[in-house]
């Protein structure tokens, strides 16, 4: 098969959709791999390290786009990049449809068969392709909280990890999976104090293990939110239904009666958000100011450390490329129920259910099994 990788034209975004070492891992297997010009080289990853590996380099986008069975990206593409697609080609990245009617539309209207790493699952409920940027994010949602606490980037001037006979900080962390649990470590090594909401008991047990009494461990419902939010230097929202609209946990209300200068970070973004007043942001212009109150809402959020970011990725994302090359993606999906369920549109039919939840009634289409479509 060939493999196309363009450069990322996000904002700030330096990720790469696979590494030399992946790139060596598709030509060992017999496929064929061509690399956009200078695509990794902001991190680190060269030309030359990318022929040296096996692949050819293409000068610009639509070179790929034109010739490649499927491509290899990080972010969802953007729409002069969906506009390159056709019928018959595989594009094997972040999506994010369910707040996103345009992009969706577009992908709709290219044909291409459109597998999102967010909603691609494994045995045990999680999700092995998002897990790796959640980790990142859920790191970087406490440094960047820090940072904007301090008095000269807007915050309040609270060190989270207080000093001797200063309370600490609070931080409030709102979903405790995977970012959740990352943010609720770097918090607590900063040595701050955490309260994580959750609203799967089975999740908050696992949470009070992993923590043995480092957190308080709360049952989330909108009376907690309001108490939480209130005494919260910095709150990180990084709740999630798989593949859709994230739900708006803080309310307007809950903000104003925040304390001036506390941080909100909302890495669910991605999925729309779960404040009520977030935007997303980028990397270039990362926040804005609402009730006195500083949100950050990037939504690529481990663009800001490419290099990391890129090899987490490529370690969850290469086994099930390399079964998406070497059996072709409709035998690969219909061979894996968890490569499957990150079909989210193929051939013009949405065959993801959270993304016709969200968006079906607006843009006129309906849901459509995945297997169905691919006519297995
Ligand atoms: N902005 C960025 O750059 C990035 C954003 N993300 C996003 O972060 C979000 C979280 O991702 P993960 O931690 O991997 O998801 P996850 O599935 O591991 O965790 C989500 C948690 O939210 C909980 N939850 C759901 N509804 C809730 C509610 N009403 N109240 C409290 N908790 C609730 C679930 O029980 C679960 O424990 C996703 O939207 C993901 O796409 C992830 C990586 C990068
Ligand atoms: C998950 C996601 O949105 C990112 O890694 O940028
Ligand atoms: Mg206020």
């Amino acid at each position: 098969m060939l493999i196309g990788v363009p450069k990322e034209i996000k904002n700030h975004e330096y990720r790469i959709g696979l590494t030399p070492a992946a790139v060596k891992e598709f030509v060992t297997h017999g496929h064929q791999v061509m690399v956009e010009n200078n695509g990794g080289a902001a991190i680190g990853f060269t030309n030359e390290q990318y022929e040296q590996a096996g692949a050819t380099i293409a000068d610009k986008p639509e070179s790929i786009f034109e010739q490649a069975e499927m491509i290899v990206k990080v972010k969802e593409p953007q729409p002069n990049e969906c506009k390159m697609l056709s019928r018959g080609q595989t594009l094997y990245t972040f999506l994010h449809l369910a707040p996103d009617p345009t992009q969706t539309e577009l992908l709709i209207e290219s044909g291409a068969t459109c597998i999102a790493y967010e909603t691609v699952t494994d045995r045990s409920g999680g999700l092995p392709l998002l897990a790796p940027m959640s980790e990142v994010a859920g790191r970087m949602s406490v440094q960047a909280g820090a940072h904007y606490l301090e008095k000269a980037h807007g915050g309040s001037g609270t060190l989270l990890g207080g000093v001797p006979g200063v309370a600490p900080g609070k931080v409030l962390v709102i979903g405790g999976g995977v970012v959740g649990t990352n943010a609720a470590k770097m918090a607590i090594g900063l040595g701050a104090d955490v309260t994580i909401l959750d609203r799967s008991l089975p999740r908050l047990r696992q949470l009070d293990d992993i923590f043995a009494g480092r957190t308080n461990n709360v049952f989330s419902t909108v009376d907690a939110i309001e108490h939480y939010s209130a005494r919260a230097d910095l709150i990180v929202g990084a709740v999630l239904i798989p593949g859709a609209a994230a739900p708006k946990l803080l309310t307007r209300d809950n903000i104003r009666a925040m304390k001036e200068g506390s941080v909100l970070v909302d890495v669910a973004i991605d999925q729309g958000g779960c404040f009520e007043t977030s935007r997303a942001t980028t990397h270039q212009d990362p926040v804005y100011n609402v009730d006195d109150v500083v949100h950050y809402c990037v939504a690529n959020m481990p663009g800001g450390v490419a290099r990391t970011s890129t090899m987490a990725l490529n370690n969850a994302t290469l086994p099930f490329g390399l079964a998406l090359a070497n059996k072709g993606p409709k035998q690969a999906m219909l061979d894996d129920e968890h490569l499957l369920a990150g079909l989210n549109v193929h051939e013009g039919k949405v065959t993801y259910k959270a993304v016709v939840d969200a968006l079906g009634e607006q843009l006129g289409f309906s849901y459509t099994d995945a297997k169905t479509a691919l006519g297995g």
